[in-house]
């Protein structure tokens, strides 16, 4: 069963940008990820680590999940970020470029080496072909808590960058990745968060894939600019409607009379005890949405 733990706006920042470390305390999103990977130039990446662990360390972020994405262990400032990282303590570091099972257990015991607390998670980036080849045995280290993996987060910019493919409106050429990591990310109890959109500019480009990533079963979708955590949140929370019919469907499977049937009608439509099932945690994400507002 994954997690009740709202994540639908999972907003990227560079850990360099200071202005953009303190804005992330005002904005909406469910979690914030720290960047030092990608985002932070090679000159940049030491001082960027400097800030970042003062700001986690600092506090300040109230509900919001923060996550520290560090640069991969072959990388010159790998091993420091996870020391560091694990110092901090923060609730999640993002390892980047996972390719194999181990890449999730050595580092699960580097930050125990390293002092990390218990409640500090493992996310883990998919955005390798061989990510991809391996996900079933790579999201199947979740079952053992000592490897800490809770969240699985798509970057389809890489995906795109090692296999050739292209970006394109629909993303046709993602849904084969995007949807092999879904079935890994359920079949072992993780959460699974979609790729970004670049052109942030695009309000109903953002929204189309945004409900894209959301029928696909993503909980919800890593962003890059605050002007997506908006359109972002809505699509991702279940809609009044949809959460009233999972209210009835509840109501109707719990009436003494139907306890013994497994498929009745609500509204004209089929359901049975799995659509109950499903009908519960609706309601219980939608109760835990607002509970943090
Ligand atoms: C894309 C940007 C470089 C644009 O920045 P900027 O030109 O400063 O935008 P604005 O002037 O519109 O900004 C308005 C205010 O909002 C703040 N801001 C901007 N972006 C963020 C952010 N991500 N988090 C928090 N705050 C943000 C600005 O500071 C302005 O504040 P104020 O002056 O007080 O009004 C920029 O948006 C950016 O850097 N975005 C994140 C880039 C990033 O982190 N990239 C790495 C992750 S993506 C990736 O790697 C995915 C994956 O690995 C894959 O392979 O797919
Ligand atoms: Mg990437």
């Amino acid at each position: 069963m994954t997690s009740l733990r709202p994540r639908r706006s999972v907003l990227y920042m560079p850990g360099s940008n200071a202005r953009a470390l303190e804005k992330a305390k005002t904005l909406a999103a469910d979690a914030l990820i720290l960047d030092l990977e990608d985002a932070v130039a090679p000159d940049a990446k030491e001082a960027a680590r400097d800030q970042v662990m003062a700001a986690v360390k600092a506090g300040g972020f109230g509900r919001r999940e923060v996550v520290i994405r560090v640069n991969g262990t072959h990388t010159p400032w790998g091993k420091a970020d996870l020391a560091a990282a694990a110092a901090a303590g923060p609730d999640a570091i993002l390892i980047p470029k996972v390719s194999t099972p181990g890449d999730i257990t050595l580092t699960a015991k580097a930050i125990r080496d390293f002092g990390a607390p218990e409640h500090t998670r493992l996310w883990a980036m998919m955005e390798t072909p061989t990510a991809i080849l391996n996900a079933d045995s790579i999201v199947r280290t979740a079952l053992d808590p000592a490897a800490r993996l809770s969240v699985l987060v798509m970057g389809t910019n890489d995906i795109a960058k090692e296999t050739r493919a292209r970006l394109t409106k629909g993303r046709l050429s993602m849904l084969a990745y995007l949807s092999i990591c879904v079935a890994a990310a359920r079949a072992h109890g993780v959460d699974i968060v979609d790729g970004v959109y670049n052109d942030f500019s695009d309000e109903a480009g953002f929204r189309a894939e945004c409900e894209q990533g959301r029928d696909l079963g993503m909980d919800g979708k890593t962003l890059i600019h605050p002007k997506q955590v908006e359109i972002c949140n809505e699509v991702f929370a279940p809609a009044e409607a949809e959460i009233a019919f999972a209210r009835r469907v509840i109501e109707i499977f719990d009436l003494p009379e139907n306890q013994s049937k497994g498929a009745l009608q609500v509204d004209g439509k089929m359901v049975e005890r799995l659509h109950a099932d499903m009908a519960r945690r609706t309601v219980a994400i939608a109760e835990a949405i607002s509970a943090q507002t």
